[in-house]
């Protein structure tokens, strides 16, 4: 249960805007794929980033070209994979600031995946560059067992785990949302403004961490616990029609 008020309309002309994707801009579904963009949400995010004089990004786990796919071809700032790939410019290119998985390691991944799905169909896998992601929300029973899977794998030291929603993800140490906003900040379009980060998710929290320690603030969407939280959203909806009246 989050206590926390909802956020006030901030002043646009000093706020820059961080955007986490599934669980807060969209509502969660039971594939990657299958989740559904409110034909509104890109005029509006489009809008917030003209208002924001392009102060606005969006810091998703996802990679930048499965966004594009989802959202269409936005052009909008963004850090893809936890923080491991940005896009910066409209038409720039995307960049990788985080090297990709190791064979060894993905082929070690995917065995996992070939040996627990054939228990459990829905066990998946998603390889995304600079992170792998083992999917379990249409397979919850196999968790235990996933769990118990990954911790066998040899990270050493340059490779963590982290958790999510029906999720594990192998990413490389020092990738977090957290590092995508401190980078992001100091572009010029994001530099001297307050950073908002709004998210529901696990790995979201050291976005809001981030936005906080610098000046700014967290919006915790869906009973997060987020600490460094100041103002809370029920969820996706109710993210929307907050970024709505932003434009009142
Ligand atoms: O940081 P985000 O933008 O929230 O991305 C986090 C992960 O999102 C996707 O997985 C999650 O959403 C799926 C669709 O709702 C859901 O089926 C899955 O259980 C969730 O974990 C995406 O597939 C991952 O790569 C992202 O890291």
């Amino acid at each position: 249960m989050n206590l926390l008020p909802a956020p006030p309309r901030p002043p646009l002309q000093r706020t820059a805007l961080f955007l986490d994707v599934d669980g807060t801009l969209v509502e969660l579904a039971p594939t990657p794929e299958s989740v559904v963009v409110p034909p509104d949400l890109v005029p509006l995010l489009q809008k917030l980033h003209t208002a924001l004089d392009g102060a606005l990004a969006i810091v998703s786990g996802r990679t930048i070209a499965t966004l594009d796919r989802m959202l269409g071809a936005t052009g909008l700032p963004a850090a893809g994979v936890h923080g491991g790939e940005f896009r910066i410019d409209p038409d720039g290119a995307v960049t990788e600031v985080t090297p990709h998985l190791p064979a060894s390691l993905q082929d070690r991944a995917w065995a996992i995946i070939d040996e627990l799905s054939r228990r459990w169909p829905g066990v998946r896998g998603e390889d995304k560059g600079p992170a792998f992601s083992f999917h379990y929300r249409l397979a919850p029973e196999a968790e235990p067992a996933l769990r118990q899977a990954i911790a066998t794998l040899d990270l050493g030291s340059d490779w963590e785990i982290l958790s999510g929603h029906a999720i594990f993800e192998i990413r490389s140490r020092g990738q977090s949302k957290g590092a995508a906003v401190r980078r992001l900040m100091t572009l010029p379009v994001f530099a001297g403004r307050d950073p908002l980060f709004v998210g529901d998710d696990r790995t979201d929290i050291d976005g809001i961490r981030a936005a906080a320690a610098l000046g700014g603030a967290g919006i915790a969407v869906n009973g997060l616990q987020a600490e460094d939280a100041r103002w809370a959203l029920r969820d996706p909806q109710a993210v929307r029609a907050w970024l709505r009246s932003l434009l009142d």
